[in-house]
């Protein structure tokens, strides 16, 4: 197993010094703000083409909006970093195929991306799903992925989404035989946390008690943040290794039972063959035409 020589400070440019990216199309979904950001000005200044989308050249929450985006698509793509996301939205919310929310737009809109935009990829094609340590604390729920019979839980939401963007990692390598990689960039202040309530960022120590934004240790700046992802999207350190979560400090997770209150590795649930095997069926079904 491959030890990379980055850590939880390290900087996305740490990680590519001295890489000439150029002549190589990379895209960063939530491109505009917070990691996505970050990571496309860093490849951008090791020299690579970065397409950064935002939400104004597709919804990931409709896969007709990401059809019209891949049909119009040119050129090759030598990485595509599944970046954009939401978290923890206090109430059910569904999108207009009936998925909940998070899980439509973190996985299925993602999955909808990347299959449509196969034909373009390159043979030493780097897909990079940015998951979430979140991973570990709820696995996909297949009797009832979309929460019709339980109670909805905001972070059981997001946790399952963000295993589903892990899966995704795996079931590529396994059935396209690409490099495709998962990561949790650890904590970063964001836009993401805009639906966390005062209480819940305080409880994170995330913010002090008149509501100012704190940067306890364990919180990263965005160029920290964006790290593991441009180590998955370009550098020649990984090569070879594929269908793998990255965790916080950068490093290859080891996998372990899962369940609240972990910190480290990857869940077993989030890197089982047969959920990743399952999870794809399931997008499939859900994005054929006559639904
Ligand atoms: N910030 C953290 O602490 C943290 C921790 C773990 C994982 N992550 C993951 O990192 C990724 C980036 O998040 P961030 O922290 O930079 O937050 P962010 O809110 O700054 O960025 C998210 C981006 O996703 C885009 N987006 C959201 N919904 C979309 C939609 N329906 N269609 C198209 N684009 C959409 C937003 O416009 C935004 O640009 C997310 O996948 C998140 O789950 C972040």
């Amino acid at each position: 197993m491959i030890v990379t020589p980055f850590t939880a400070r390290s900087t996305a440019a740490d990680v590519l010094d001295g890489l000439d990216l150029t002549g190589r199309r990379v895209l960063v979904t939530g491109g505009g703000s917070g990691l996505g950001l970050a990571t496309s000005q860093a490849l951008r200044d090791a020299g690579a083409e970065v397409i950064a989308t935002s939400r104004a050249d597709f919804d990931l929450a409709d896969p007709a909006s990401i059809n019209t985006f891949t049909n119009a698509w040119t050129g090759p793509l030598h990485a595509i970093v599944a970046n954009a996301g939401i978290m923890a939205l206090p109430e059910l919310t569904r999108a207009r195929n009936g998925w909940e929310m998070q899980l439509a737009t973190n996985f299925l809109g993602h999955f909808a991306l990347i299959t449509g935009l196969r034909e373009h990829l390159t043979a030493d094609a780097r897909i990079v799903l940015v998951s979430s340590g979140a991973q570990l604390n709820a696995g996909l729920d297949f009797d009832d992925p979309q929460f019709e019979r339980r109670a909805y839980d905001p972070w059981v939401a997001y946790a399952q989404s963000k295993t589903a963007d892990v899966l995704l990692a795996v079931a590529l390598s396994r059935k396209w035989g690409v490099t495709a990689n998962a990561l949790a960039p650890g904590r970063i202040h964001t836009s993401l946390q805009r639906h966390l309530s005062d209480a819940t960022m305080q409880a994170m120590g995330a913010m002090d008690q008149t509501g100012e934004l704190i940067h306890p240790d364990n919180f990263k700046t965005p160029e920290q943040g964006a790290a593991a992802s441009v180590l998955l999207a370009a550098s020649p350190l990984i090569d070879g290794v594929t269908g793998r979560y990255f965790d916080e400090d950068v490093q290859i997770a080891g996998v372990v039972p899962g369940g609240t209150g972990l910190h480290a590795g990857v869940a077993h649930w989030s890197v089982d063959p047969a959920n990743a095997d399952r999870l794809w069926d399931l997008a499939i079904e859900a994005l054929r035409p006559s639904r």
